[in-house]
């Protein structure tokens, strides 16, 4: 193929990117002739010159010296959109870098001048372009297909940054974007303080909601929210700009990559983003967090996490649970929906809509002029957050007439408790409270409809509710078979939530099978025929596996393990995680005989085992004083304490009080028969 070819090639607008790539190596060649051809035609010239107001005088000669066409012509947007856009190629020939402008974990941004020639105009632009680190051979293709559509999907996105095009460069892939006048960081760090007015927080929040929105309603996550990724433009209104390209790259080995900010960047990330085959996956609600993260920034001027490491980040976050302070003082609706984007579990926090619904009703007008009025010190979100279903986690599913529902369990509860609802149907729904209101449900074997508060109930389609443990019947290797259901439509198709994926299962409900439930306080241990765990887990001084208490149920239905039976020393460490398909549950009562419930018994603190040795040693020794003494001819009354001489000792101690030493749990158990024992110095 020739350069000539290779041009009409690409002004093949049906032509799918991908088929481009092997072709890439001519593009020097054809810019070059590009240029000969512009240095040689005065009539492209005296063309620019009948460009209205948006002439250049002189073709360039060079890389770096175009004259600029200010702005972005509307005349440009509707060449590219009538163009059909089905081929979003951008023959890198008519792409000049000028400046490099960033350089972040995913590439690096420049700035740089794009050529757009037709028979009637000759237009330069300034672009911005996103040069994509270098990637496998292997993989360029699948990436370039994941771009080609995430194009498609952005055209004409009101809120986002306006993609112009794709392109190859230097065999990096980029893309070709709108230059905008600047970012919200770069405008926080001309301000007082670093910081922004509550008004233009409220007021660039809402634009962004909005763009944030327009993406996820495409299915796109962003994942890399912060303040300059947001773009102002020339009305200043802010503008998504980063498209998703964490999201877009997900499990795409990159040459260099940086893995722990592989998904993001640290300071606004999110628990389950740091793994999401672990902790995960990544949802819509990942993003609140990071607008939370935003947000807060903002209006503090300071970066959640600043001065911390990667490291020490990430145990904040996702070890300790720990949450970005935020100051006091802004509006009721805007500060629930923050405090609600740093819950720990995604499903508690608020959607985009939730977010973009409380920035409008709060009107910065209500604030005067605008000046950030910081009433009281910082708020310790962690103090905040209250146990149970969020507000936002209820106001997911809406209700309708006929649907199938029943009373919620409470969170982090295996068994309903209260089944006011064991099961009914919805036949009918306060108008006037529409979002969070009560709802007429009929219920087998009663004869008027009960009203109850539709926060309480949960839908149930095809005998499946979000937050049931489901199992796939077909084994997959990559991930686990037990796993959450997270939402089930009413026409069947489901997302569901395992350990392996870092994004939701996608299926339908035919596919799965009610599985056992995991909660926590319930003791765990590996099944018998687990040989090797998907994740560590700690063996006894036998060599058994160790079984531990479930302290956190993960939204994937990854149990957070604790091994009280075991002593832990230092900073080893005391947690595991475990695949609910690998584990079985441990009773009192399922333990068969009284060897293994004595066994059982010592998972409940490291301390049991000593004791009871102990225990066992000074019940012998009572009873070998008390036959020496019967043997002696002492005689003891009945009813009396046992006196215990002990060489050295001073007055009386009871050792039942010494018990203050032990774990309260332990304590009970042995000290339960209230046996009143004391010593006494001879
Ligand atoms: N279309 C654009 N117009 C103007 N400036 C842009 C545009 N896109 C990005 N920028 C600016 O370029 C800089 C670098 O952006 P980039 O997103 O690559 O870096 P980053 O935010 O540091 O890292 P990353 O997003 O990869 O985590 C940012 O300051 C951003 O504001």
């Amino acid at each position: 193929m020739d350069v000539t070819q290779y041009h009409s090639h690409y002004a093949d607008s049906s032509l799918h990117i991908y088929s481009l790539y092997p072709f890439l190596q001519k593009a020097t060649t054809s810019r070059i002739i590009l240029q000969q051809r512009f240095s040689a035609n005065d009539e492209l010239v005296s063309v620019n010159k009948r460009m209205a107001g948006k002439a250049v005088d002189k073709p360039p000669t060079s890389a770096f010296d175009f004259e600029i066409v200010e702005g972005v012509s509307d005349h440009l947007r509707t060449v590219v959109a009538s163009s059909g856009q089905s081929s979003p190629w951008i023959d890198p020939a008519t792409i000049k870098l000028r400046q490099r402008i960033g350089r972040g974990v995913f590439g690096d941004v420049w700035l740089a001048t794009r050529h757009q020639t037709t028979a009637d105009y000759d237009e330069y632009h300034e672009v911005a372009v996103k040069m994509l680190h270098p990637m496998k051979e292997d993989n360029i293709n699948l990436v370039l297909d994941h771009l080609a559509n995430l194009f498609t999907q952005c055209q004409g996105l009101q809120h986002v940054c306006w993609l112009q095009g794709l392109s190859v460069i230097n065999g990096k892939l980029c893309i070709v974007m709108k230059f905008y006048e600047g970012s919200i960081g770069d405008k926080m760090a001309r301000a007082k303080g670093g910081k922004m007015s509550l008004q233009d927080v409220i007021r660039y929040g809402t634009d962004l909601a909005r763009g944030i929105m327009e993406l996820h309603s495409k299915e796109i996550l962003i994942l890399n929210l912060k303040p300059h990724n947001f773009l102002l433009d020339e009305n200043d209104h802010a503008i998504l700009g980063d498209i998703g390209i964490p999201y877009l790259l997900l499990g795409v080995p990159l040459l260099t990559s940086d893995m722990s900010r592989r998904l993001g960047t640290p300071n606004y990330m999110a628990p389950e983003q740091w793994q999401p085959e672990v902790r995960g996956p990544i949802s819509f609600e990942t993003d609140s967090w990071g607008f939370g993260c935003s947000i807060v920034e903002m209006l503090t001027g300071s970066q959640p996490w600043s001065g911390k490491s990667v490291d020490e980040i990430h145990k904040a976050v996702v070890q300790k649970q720990e949450k970005p302070h935020f100051p006091g003082g802004l509006p009721p609706a805007v500060e629930n929906v923050i405090i609600g984007c740093f819950e720990y579990d995604f499903r508690n926090r608020p959607l985009m809509g939730d977010i973009f619904q409380a920035f409008l009703s709060s009107p910065e007008a209500a604030y005067g002029d605008g000046g950030w009025r910081e009433l009281g010190s910082l708020l310790n979100l962690d103090k905040l957050s209250g146990s149970g279903y969020s507000k936002w986690l209820v106001l997911k599913d809406q209700l309708q007439i006929r649907d199938t529902v029943r009373s919620r369990k409470p969170p982090n509860s295996c068994k309903p408790e209260n089944m006011e609802v064991p099961e009914g149907t919805i036949v009918g729904v306060e108008r006037d409270t529409e979002r969070n209101g009560f709802v007429l449900v009929r219920v087998h074997g009663i004869h008027d409809p009960l009203r109850v508060h539709g926060s309480t109930l949960e839908r149930v389609t095809f005998g499946l509710a979000a937050g049931d443990w489901v199992r796939l019947e077909e084994d997959r290797k990559k991930h686990s078979s037990v796993g959450i259901l997270h939402s089930i439509y009413r026409n069947g198709s489901v997302a569901v939530a395992f350990i392996g994926l870092e994004t939701f299962w996608k299926g339908n409900c035919s596919e799965l099978q009610m599985a056992e439930a995991f909660c926590a306080r319930q003791f765990v241990r590996l099944k018998p025929d687990t040989f090797s765990p998907r994740f560590e887990w700690p063996r006894k001084r036998g060599g058994d596996w160790a079984t531990g208490r479930v302290c956190q149920v993960l939204p994937n239905g990854c149990l957070v393990v604790n091994f009280p039976g075991m002593l832990v020393f230092g900073d080893e460490n005391s947690s595991f995680l475990a695949d609910p398909a690998e584990v079985e549950i441990v009773s009192f009562n399922s333990s068969a005989g009284i060897v293994k419930k004595y066994k059982h018994l010592e998972d409940f603190h490291w301390a049991v085992r000593p004791l009871l040795v102990a225990l066992g040693l000074f019940t012998a020794m009572k009873l070998g004083l008390f036959v020496g003494k019967r043997v002696g001819g002492s005689k003891l009354k009945k009813g009396s304490n046992l006196v215990i001489p002990i060489e050295g000792q001073k007055g009386e101690v009871q050792t039942a009080g010494n018990a203050a030493w032990l774990p309260p749990k332990v304590a009970n158990i042995i000290f339960r028969e209230g046996a009143s024992v004391t010593t006494t110095s001879r």
